[in-house]
């Protein structure tokens, strides 16, 4: 007898640019094991520009970290590009974190070196990458013109605001051009004014060189203006909230928001917390497939046995 066999999901995320996949990140300290990524799903297309939002301690960090090639996962999977990060010897990891990622780290200063100038900070990864010299040339001045700060090339950080040593240090991270732009809460020292502006030039960036970003933020205002904002609870991605603007009869533009859960490859969906107390979830829930739809209700044997 013949049996068909079954027919193979599409591999998730075949496309993107950016694939995590159950991906898990334990950190040992001593006898004290925390686990900072617990099998957290994500894609990222090419271009794309992408806010991760989740409170303090939810992994977000050691998430841009690992797609910066500065740490390595537990398991699972890991894919930027043609670069798998769970299998890069020394050699590709600095290939790696030379052309294919640009980070920048939300302490200003740290991105920055205390003695350089803004164009010679901007020109010391294109000469470790061994760029001709006029190219370097064009390419730090297109960049410091395109981030708004033409003027400062001849500054040392300490001679620029926390606003412009955060653009130098985008320009910086930018001078290979690499495929991909990792940013780590870039406006959180920043006051409101100074954060929307550096956030408009992260926005400009992406939309002019159709660099991917992917950048935590705290801050609602900032994760508010990009197409997807993924949020990260207890080191999985838990919601996204998806933005697109509509145009009206009248020709007014409104931007709309949806919010979704995500649900990971094994079909876990994490219902929120005021969705469970509403109706009192608790432990068992009854699901019923509608044509078009699953509901989840409470368990009503339960909540008869409690009465
Ligand atoms: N090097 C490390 N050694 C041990 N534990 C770590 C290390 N780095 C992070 N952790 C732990 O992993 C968890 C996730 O940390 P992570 O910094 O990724 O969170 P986060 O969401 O970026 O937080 P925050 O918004 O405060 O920066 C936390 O419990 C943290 O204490």
């Amino acid at each position: 007898m013949s049996s068909t066999p079954p027919a193979r999901a599409p591999e998730f995320g075949r496309d993107a640019l950016i694939v995590c996949e159950s991906l898990v990140r334990i950190y040992q300290t001593g006898s004290v094991e925390v686990q900072a990524l617990q099998g957290l799903d994500l894609a990222v297309d090419s271009g794309e520009m992408v806010a991760v939002v989740g409170a303090s301690g939810s992994g977000k960090s050691t998430l841009l970290s690992i797609l910066a090639g500065i740490d390595a996962p537990t398991a699972g999977r890991a894919r930027v590009d043609r670069w798998n990060l769970l299998a890069m010897s020394r050699a590709d990891r600095v290939r790696y974190r030379r052309h294919t990622v640009g980070f920048v780290r939300q302490q200003t200063a740290s991105n920055l070196v205390p003695y350089l100038t803004a164009r010679q900070m901007v020109d010391l990864p294109m000469t470790t990458a061994r760029t001709p010299v006029k190219a370097r040339r064009d390419r730090a001045a297109e960049l410091l013109a395109t981030l708004g700060v033409a003027d400062c090339g001849d500054r040392r950080p300490s001679q620029l605001s926390g606003g412009q040593q955060m653009r130098v240090a985008i320009a910086v991270a930018l001078a290979n051009q690499p495929r991909v732009l990792l940013a780590d809460e870039p406006t959180g020292e920043l006051d409101t004014a100074t954060s929307a502006e550096v956030f408009g030039a992260l926005r400009d960036v992406n939309r002019r060189f159709g660099v991917t970003v992917v950048v935590v933020t705290h801050d609602p205002a900032v994760s508010g203006q990009v197409e997807r904002t993924v949020a990260i609870r207890d080191g999985r991605t838990s919601s996204e909230v998806l933005r697109r603007a509509t145009t009206n009869a009248e020709g007014d533009t409104h931007v709309i928001a949806e919010e979704y859960a995500v649900m990971d490859r094994a079909g876990r969906v994490q219902v929120p917390r005021d969705f469970r107390e509403a109706l009192a979830l608790t432990r068992r829930v009854r699901l019923a497939l509608e044509p078009d739809h699953v509901t989840i209700r409470p368990d009503t044997a339960e909540t008869a046995d409690s009465a």
